[in-house]
């Protein structure tokens, strides 16, 4: 970043940014009361004496410092307007600050490790934007009472309830809270914002109950005795399920035990369906990990990989908060009580050491970072890091248990009652709720039964309410939404209310869409094409022989015809007696329209609208983000099939059009902490191809074009894990060409950012390797993120350097590492 100190619009501004500053300079401290903002961010600072000389400043940038303790010489600072702390030490914020500065406007304190705000903040009367996100915060009551607040930010603290005054507040305009553990209003009320915790605060009575529910999910690998485990728990007594009666999807079920609601979700555990779990796997979850203990086998890593490490990594990546329990199951098919003590006292520790691993993985990659020259440069990353430590994953004993005795499902029955009200295992499965919502989910599933709702479940918001209205006379659209969506975030219905052709539609009965979710995404699909019957084939004009091809491509190219999927989804609802034409329709779809599932399997990258492969067109129009492409050519051509890139065998066709790499090439390194979260690749290039109109795919490659530029995308998983964005060489020549390929690499990176964020154990590291044949050198790239979030700007804001050297020596172009600098006549 360049320092640029001087007069700007007749404001004296000074820019000691990333002056790796250890006290304030004495050039600036001289200035006095001359300087109106002073930019002290990314520094080592971790005290500012002398800084209420500058006592006209307006404001003052003090971020991603060292700061511990609240410089007490900013209340001399009475003109302040702008303030930023965020990324420092602070723990507390002393009393007798605040009323000093009635000027302030904005105050950002992000990422500190403030526990408790003064009670005084509320003389700020003009404070119109707080940044409080990242801290320890439990209580935000200080608050209530600052007329002009217009954005609050209080994301990742410790608040278990919100004050109900601060949402009277009119001037309140963004409100975000995430990642809290709250119990009033509920996360999953205040996920849905401002206007819904301001509903609910309306909605709740002085009497509204607690509620104690949890997701309980069944995960492990296929026949390890999950739905055994699911459907015993169930009856309370033993189930046995058949060896071939596999689950094929998810299946959810309601049990209610002294008090505790529990909503079991059984997953299926063959491979196949885990491309469609990450819809359904939700944070703040309880997981009861199933292994058959009889087929384990100690001593052998591969075995204790497959049963235990590959789903406790995938739960870290994915859901890091949650409460994991280890079942064994099968123990009657061990020789001994020994063998059994063996396999859990291996398991156990292999799972400790897991995690403990882990821990140590992160810890170093701090230190690392930490000790580098200037760590205020890294801050981001760090901080990152810092939030994946202190995720907790708990994982209990393993409960050995034979699934056929009636005492151990007993036994387990008691001990996950146990676990679940403990406190300090589960400390936020009370919620408190108005009346309403329970009456709602209560007589939904009473219109369900009555058949007032049709046993498919999918029904519309209008239809609904009237049904509803009968019950409820102060029941409204907008009520009537808020509870919707809290029923949808805990999984008691469906609605995707993001897809416009759904948005009126609500799936009640979830186990209804997961059926027809499971006619598609399934280990034996070929079977089921195989079986098709010629009445079927005719409905669509179906020839026997497609059947055949259908097959064929299936499982070399990993696409399935569109009219095979309405055919096996028919099969499914006609067998389901389901016969109304107008809800087939819906659902199924059309030659020319899209039916709700495919929508849905769209909507969360599990397929893509398959198109052929042609010869690159260089008369293409360019593709730029926000804009609304147009094909070159009048002649649309209308997708016939679905791409499924999970099943796609090699890369052969992907090596084929791209050719070799070359060292020219703009290429970027995006490393994943802790790994690569599995399936993730797949659904990454599912999104970027959706917008792009060319590409290839592969097994762990795709190549897309951008006008006559071609881009590859590779996943590397051997040691470290990182994808890699590469830009052909001799695709582009000019200076405004090079600028053309770091606008799509932009877009690439923010998709491959915002899948990032659903792994909420997951954070990222960037690199541009040094572009010189066998130089193993890099540049790191750290406002990677900032240039992200500079969407719609052409400025890019790293360095003005014309050429970069790296460590051994070898220079190279800026422009061809990194986004280019504007020219130093731009600034
Ligand atoms: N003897 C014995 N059999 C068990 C035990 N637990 C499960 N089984 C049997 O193991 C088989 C597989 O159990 P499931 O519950 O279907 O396994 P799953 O994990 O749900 O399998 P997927 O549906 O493929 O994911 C069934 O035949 C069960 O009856 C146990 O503790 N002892």
């Amino acid at each position: 970043m360049p320092s640029v100190n001087g007069t700007r619009n007749g404001k004296n501004e000074e820019d000691f940014a990333g002056k790796k500053l250890r006290t304030l300079p004495t050039e600036l401290l001289q200035r006095g009361q001359d300087v109106d903002k002073v930019d002290l961010q990314r520094n080592r600072l971790k005290h500012v004496a002398g800084i209420s000389q500058l006592s006209n400043l307006t404001e003052l940038n003090l971020s991603r410092n060292e700061i511990t303790d609240f410089p007490s010489e900013i209340k001399d600072l009475h003109q302040l307007v702008r303030l930023y702390l965020s990324q420092n030490n602070l723990k507390t914020i002393p009393e007798d600050v605040f009323p000093f500065l009635e000027k302030l406007q904005f105050l950002k304190l992000s990422t500190n490790r403030i526990g408790k705000l003064p009670e005084d903040i509320i003389k700020c009367q003009n404070l119109s934007y707080l940044n409080l996100s990242n801290n320890c915060l439990t209580d935000l009551e200080p608050l209530v009472g600052l007329p002009h607040i217009k954005e609050l930010y209080a994301e990742r603290n410790q608040l278990a309830e919100l004050p109900y005054s601060l949402f009277q507040t009119k001037s309140l305009t963004q409100f975000k809270v995430n990642g809290n553990p709250l119990k009033k209003p509920p996360e999953e009320v205040c996920a849905g914002g401002l206007k819904d915790i301001q509903n609910y605060f309306s909605m709740l009575e002085s009497n509204s109950p607690s509620v104690h529910s949890v997701k309980t999910m069944f995960l492990g690998t296929s026949m390890a005795g999950k739905s055994t485990l699911c459907r015993s728990l169930k009856q309370a007594c033993p189930v046995s399920v058949a060896e071939d009666d596999r689950t094929v999807g998810i299946e959810i079920s309601e049990v209610e035990s002294d008090g505790v609601r529990f909503y079991f979700w059984d997953f299926a555990g063959q491979e196949e369906y885990y491309n469609t779990h990450h819809v359904f796997i939700t944070a703040e979850a309880f997981v009861i990990l199933t292994i058959d203990l009889s087929s384990y086998q100690t001593e052998n890593p591969q075995s204790f990989d497959e049963k235990v490490g590959f789903w406790i990594r995938n739960i870290h990546l994915k859901i890091p908060g949650s409460v994991v329990l280890l079942v064994g199951t099968h123990v009657d098919q061990c020789t001994d009580e020994n063998e059994v003590k063996e396999k859990k006292k291996e398991i156990e520790e292999n799972v400790e050491k897991m995690l403990q691993t882990h821990k140590s993985h992160l810890d170093q990659q701090r230190r690392n970072l930490q000790n580098k020259d200037n760590p205020s440069l890294y801050s981001d990353q760090i901080n990152q890091i810092k939030r994946l430590t202190e995720y907790k994953l708990k994982v209990l004993d393993l409960v050995a248990i034979d699934c056929t005795k009636p005492q151990d499902i007993c036994r387990l029955h008691d001990h996950i009652k146990h676990t679940v009200l403990n406190k300090d295992t589960f400390p936020n499965i009370e919620q408190t709720l108005p009346k309403c919502y329970h009456e709602v989910e209560a007589d939904i599933q009473e219109l369900l039964r009555n058949g007032d709702i049709s046993e498919h479940g999918i029904v519309t918001q209008d239809d609904l309410l009237r049904e509803l209205k009968n019950r409820h006379d102060t029941l409204n659209h907008d009520k009537l939404k808020l509870i919707l969506q809290y029923l949808h975030r805990i999984g008691v219905i469906m609605w995707y209310k993001e897809i416009p052709a759904l948005k009126n539609s609500l799936f009640v009965k979830p186990s209804f869409l997961i059926t027809l979710f499971k006619t598609i995404v399934r280990h034996d699909l070929d079977k089921e094409l195989a079986a098709i019957s010629p009445a079927m084939l005719k409905l669509e004009n179906a020839l026997q022989k497609y059947k055949e091809r259908w097959i064929r491509d299936y499982k070399d190219r990993a696409t399935l015809s569109n009219m095979a999927i309405r055919i096996l989804m028919r099969t499914e609802l006609l067998n389901l007696g389901i016969t109304d034409q107008e809800l087939l329709k819906e659902v199924v779809g059309s030659k020319t329209t899209e039916g709700h599932v495919l929508s849905l399997l769209k909507h969360f990258d599990v397929c893509l609208t398959s198109k052929p492969s042609c010869p690159l067109n260089p008369h293409a129009n360019e593709f730029v983000p926000k804009k609304t492409w147009k094909p070159s050519n009048s002649i649309v051509y209308e997708p016939d099939a679905c791409l499924f890139p999970s099943n796609l065998p090699d890369n052969t066709q992907v090596e084929k059009m791209w050719g070799q790499d070359s060292t020219e090439d703009i290429n970027i390194h995006v490393y994943f902490l802790p790994e690569i979260p599995h399936g993730f690749f797949h659904r990454f290039v599912i999104r970027i191809c959706s917008w792009y109109s060319a590409y290839w795919m592969g097994k762990d490659q795709c190549l897309i074009c951008c006008g006559s530029k071609r881009f590859l995308l590779r996943e590397h998983c051997d040691e470290d894990h990182f994808i890699e964005i590469r830009c052909k060489d001799s695709d582009i020549k000019t200076s405004a060409e090079i600028q053309k390929a770091w606008e799509a690499i932009r877009l690439i990176m923010d998709r491959l950012d915002n899948l990032t964020m659903q792994w909420q154990g997951l954070c990222q590291i960037v690199h541009s390797p040094c572009r010189d044949p066998g130089c193993s050198d890099y540049f790191e790239w750290n406002d990677w993120k900032e240039w992200l979030d500079e969407s719609g700007t052409n400025e890019f804001s790293v360095g003005l350097e014309e050429k970069y050297v790296c460590r051994n020596g070898h220079q190279r172009r800026t422009e061809l590492l990194f986004p280019r600098a504007p020219d130093v006549a731009d600034t």
